[in-house]
């Protein structure tokens, strides 16, 4: 008879979904003695609407969660414990009777470039194709080079790659948390700096989600987490929060620290790049959330009614 798991983790079916979920596992394992047991942890694959819906740019979809609905029901109803999630895909607000108090150390939270073409954003000929569906990457690009052409281009990483290879674009991007998990160098790979490329709110972190009232799963978690990843998150997902009335929109931040000090640098900008918002704050490590809300008011603020009217006609 098969024994009884004592941890089942859900996840997404990608290749990189299926690598954070591994990772999980063994971090459980290495923190606690009774997770080393082979059968102790067991993977469960959750198909989400956001996996299935390959044809349309996420964006257009509308909807927030589309990697997290399915999962956090199995959740709820008790037939997995804990979900792994790119923090970067997990709207603010979370369903009842769920937490997320475990982030696990941040990789690399920049955007990487890619293309044997060109060494960065700034050297692409005039009129080169860039193939990405985030409409941050495409705001970014387009505010710093309009001369550009920005085309949708989803699918898996290898797709995206092969689709490049292929010509199709000229250069794409992507997160270089997510290519080094999977332990992929492409030819042609580059970090994006920040000051050029300000990342996806939460880029690049792992958050582990688990029933509010689990006690048990909570202690086995409770190791896991990295204090000064889960801050730097607390106060991007905290300017998130404050802006997320419009989910269309371009928003990037990025929480730094030193020592106990906190500097979040935030934008919005438009999907085409020609209206563009940046705040920067700064505070004590101890007030993340409320750096992060301060951040997201101050760019509603700057950024006025005109600009959240154009978004939401666009
Ligand atoms: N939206 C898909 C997604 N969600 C998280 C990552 C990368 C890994 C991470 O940010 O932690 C990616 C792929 C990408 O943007 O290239």
């Amino acid at each position: 008879m098969q024994k009884k798991s004592l941890i089942r983790i859900g996840t997404r079916g990608s290749q990189l979904a299926l690598a954070q979920a591994s990772e999980v596992k063994a971090r459980l394992a290495a923190a606690h003695e009774e997770l080393r047991d082979p059968d102790a942890i067991e993977i469960v694959v959750i198909s989400t609407t956001g996996d299935r819906v390959q044809d349309r740019p996420l964006a257009e979809l509308g909807g927030k969660g589309l990697f997290t609905k399915e999962i956090e029901e199995s959740m709820l109803d008790t037939s997995i414990d804990i979900a792994v999630h790119s923090m970067k895909d997990v709207p603010t607000i979370l369903p009842d009777g769920l937490v997320i108090d475990c982030i696990l150390e941040r990789e690399d939270p920049r955007d990487a470039f890619i293309s044997t073409k060109a060494a960065g954003i700034d050297d692409l000929p005039a009129g080169s194709v860039v193939g990405t569906s985030s409409l941050r990457r495409q705001a970014l690009i387009l505010s710093r080079r309009p001369d550009l052409t920005v085309v949708p281009f989803r699918g898996n990483v290898g797709t995206r790659l092969r689709k490049l290879d292929n010509g199709d674009v000229d250069a794409t991007l992507l997160a270089m948390a997510g290519l080094h998990r999977l332990a992929i160098e492409p030819a042609g790979m580059a970090a994006i700096p920040a000051s050029i490329m300000l990342p996806a709110v939460a880029q690049g972190a792992i958050g582990v989600e688990r029933r509010a009232a689990d006690a048990r799963i909570a202690a086995y978690l409770a190791p896991l987490n990295h204090g000064e990843s889960a801050t730097r998150v607390t106060a991007e997902r905290a300017m998130l929060a404050e802006l997320d009335g419009s989910c269309r929109t371009p928003i990037a931040a990025l929480a730094k620290l030193a020592g106990d000090r906190l500097t979040l640098y935030g934008l919005i900008v438009l999907p085409d790049g020609t209206q563009r918002h940046d705040v920067t704050r700064e505070g004590a490590a101890s007030d993340a959330a409320a750096i992060g809300r301060a951040a997201g008011q101050a760019l509603r603020e700057s950024a006025g009614s005109e600009f959240f009217r154009i978004l939401e006609s666009g």
